[in-house]
């Protein structure tokens, strides 16, 4: 069976450019890496409706952080049975984003710390009740608010109004969710996790695989 590695952190923090500089190492060196990422955009229902709504369709269905949740996790349930067959297939699944997400921005949206009501209710309800894998580690890309909003934005743009929507009226909620993402990380939340600026450690790369 494979480690499963997820990696977390603020939207630009780099996960997607971590998460691809990680299977290039890997494969090089010969073992078999597999990634998913989540939300899983146009292959899954309850993805796009969650990132709609956050985009601001659906009425009033984003400002109820629990049905949010829920979507979310739908797409990961959707998806165990893949995750089951790509650990049993591969040395190593990497995970841009996973349940951390889920509990940390609901705990920021809800301005709960990561020890309230709904991290507690995410992890109960996505690795109790949905029965997904628990990661083997997480890795928290943890970079200032601004440098993360900065890179989201010069990917996003040529997007404007996403840009509007999405990054410029949420630097309060960004700031909370990198909060809770430390406060989990210092907690040991389901797993050991490693912190990182800006640039995986390639000896801490190693170390993961070889679990
Ligand atoms: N270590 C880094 N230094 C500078 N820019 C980076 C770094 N990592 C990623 N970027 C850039 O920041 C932007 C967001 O990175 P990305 O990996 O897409 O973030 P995420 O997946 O966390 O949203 C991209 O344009 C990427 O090229
Ligand atoms: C995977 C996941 C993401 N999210 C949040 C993080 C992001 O703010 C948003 C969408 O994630 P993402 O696709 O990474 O960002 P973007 O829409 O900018 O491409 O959803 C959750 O709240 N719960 C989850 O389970």
């Amino acid at each position: 069976m494979g480690v499963l590695i997820a990696v977390e952190g603020l939207d630009g923090a780099g996960k997607h450019t971590l998460v691809t500089g990680l299977v290039n190492r890997w494969a090089t060196q010969g073992y078999r890496v597999q990634t998913l990422t989540f939300p899983r955009y146009s292959e899954s229902v309850t993805a796009d409706i969650a990132a709609e709504a956050l985009h601001g369709e659906h009425g009033d269905l984003r400002s109820s952080v629990h049905a949010m949740a829920i979507l979310f996790a739908l797409d990961r349930r959707d998806a165990a049975e893949y995750l089951r067959k790509l650990l049993a297939a591969n040395d190593a699944v990497i995970l841009d984003r996973y349940v951390a997400s889920n509990a940390a921005y609901s705990a920021a949206r809800l301005g709960q710390d990561a020890d309230g009501e709904v991290v507690q209710w995410v992890t109960t309800l996505e690795f109790s009740r949905f029965g997904l894998p628990v990661p083997d580690h997480h890795l928290l890309l943890d970079v200032p608010t601004d440098v993360a909003i900065g890179r989201a934005k010069s990917r996003a743009e040529l997007d404007a109004s996403r840009l509007r929507d999405h990054y410029e009226r949420d630097h309060e909620l960004q700031e909370r969710t990198g909060l809770v993402y430390r406060a989990l990380a210092e907690m040991g939340w389901m797993s050991p996790w490693s912190r990182l600026g800006t640039e995986a450690d390639p000896e801490l790369a190693d170390r993961l695989i070889a679990i």
